[in-house]
């Protein structure tokens, strides 16, 4: 038997995924190693948010499997499900932090709910460390309403890292950000995924992103509804279909794109 350490963290083998009758995407198939940051991209529809909420178990596949660390999410029951779910941390698009709590409590309430065991103080100054591992170190008591766009994603990362995950999924991280945050957000992300040594899953267009951080993606495509490509994006731009060099060749990002 294969240690569990040998084992891709995540495998999705001959996915289905549908809405009832509709079928969004059929027969993806791709490990993602540990310690990479993969990139789930395609055009609008395509079904990217759809397949990270299979990844996260939200969404059961039609067909085929989902394994996180060797394990399928749908063959066993909800606990199972809920303690597989636990492996690792969530950054949804929203950030999802609560308006009436400071950014300490914010992730002081996620690691209460893992860790019940510790004292309030622990958990503060937990919560606190984790802040400033996001940069955010000084703002524990400030209202999500209080700080920028930027920082609301970054407080959403601490609270995603809460609970020392091994595979971060992070849902469009750039949305609503301007370039240089969104950057700088990208230079967080990478620089978490080399000091934790954790697996990053990122659902994103953002060619600086794409280009800047991901290790190897994955390509959907609305109109054959499977996987087009896998793989490192320079690869994909270099040697990819005319679709994939549409996509990862668009607007003035090209050039920059192309060069570095
Ligand atoms: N709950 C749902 N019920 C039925 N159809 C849905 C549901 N959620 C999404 N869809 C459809 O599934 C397809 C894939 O949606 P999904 O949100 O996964 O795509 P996406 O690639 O993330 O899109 P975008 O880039 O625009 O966010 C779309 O056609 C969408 O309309």
């Amino acid at each position: 038997m294969s240690r569990p350490d040998s084992i891709a963290p995540i495998i999705v083998r001959d996915l289905s995924m549908a809405y009832g009758s509709r079928l969004i995407q059929q027969g993806l198939n791709f490990e993602i190693q540990r310690g990479e940051i993969f990139v789930i991209m395609g055009g609008s529809g395509c079904g990217k948010s759809t397949l990270l909420r299979h990844l996260i178990g939200l969404q059961a596949p039609a067909k085929g499997q989902v394994l996180i660390q060797g394990q399928d999410f749908w063959a066993g029951d909800e606990a199972s499900r809920r303690l597989l779910q636990r492996r690792f941390g969530v950054l949804f698009q929203s950030g999802a932090l609560w308006s009436s709590m400071t950014l300490n409590e914010n992730v002081s309430l996620i690691i209460e709910q893992h860790c019940p065991e510790l004292k309030p103080a622990e958990i503060a100054e937990l919560a606190a460390f984790k802040l400033a591992l996001v940069g955010l170190r000084g703002f524990d008591d400030y209202y999500p309403s209080e700080i920028s766009g930027g920082m609301k994603k970054r407080a959403g990362l601490a609270r995603a890292l809460a609970v020392d995950p091994q595979i971060l999924f992070i849902d469009e991280p750039s949305a609503g950000l301007d370039p240089i945050s969104s950057k700088n957000l990208d230079e967080l992300i990478l620089a978490l995924r080399d000091s934790l040594g954790a697996t990053v899953v990122m659902v994103t267009h953002e060619l600086p992103s794409i280009f800047g951080i991901a290790d190897r993606a994955v390509f959907l495509d609305a109109k054959t509804k499977t996987q087009l490509a896998l793989g490192a994006p320079r690869e994909l731009l270099a040697h990819g279909g005319p679709q994939l060099r549409e996509f990862l060749s668009r607007g003035e990002t090209e050039m920059e794109a192309s060069k570095a």
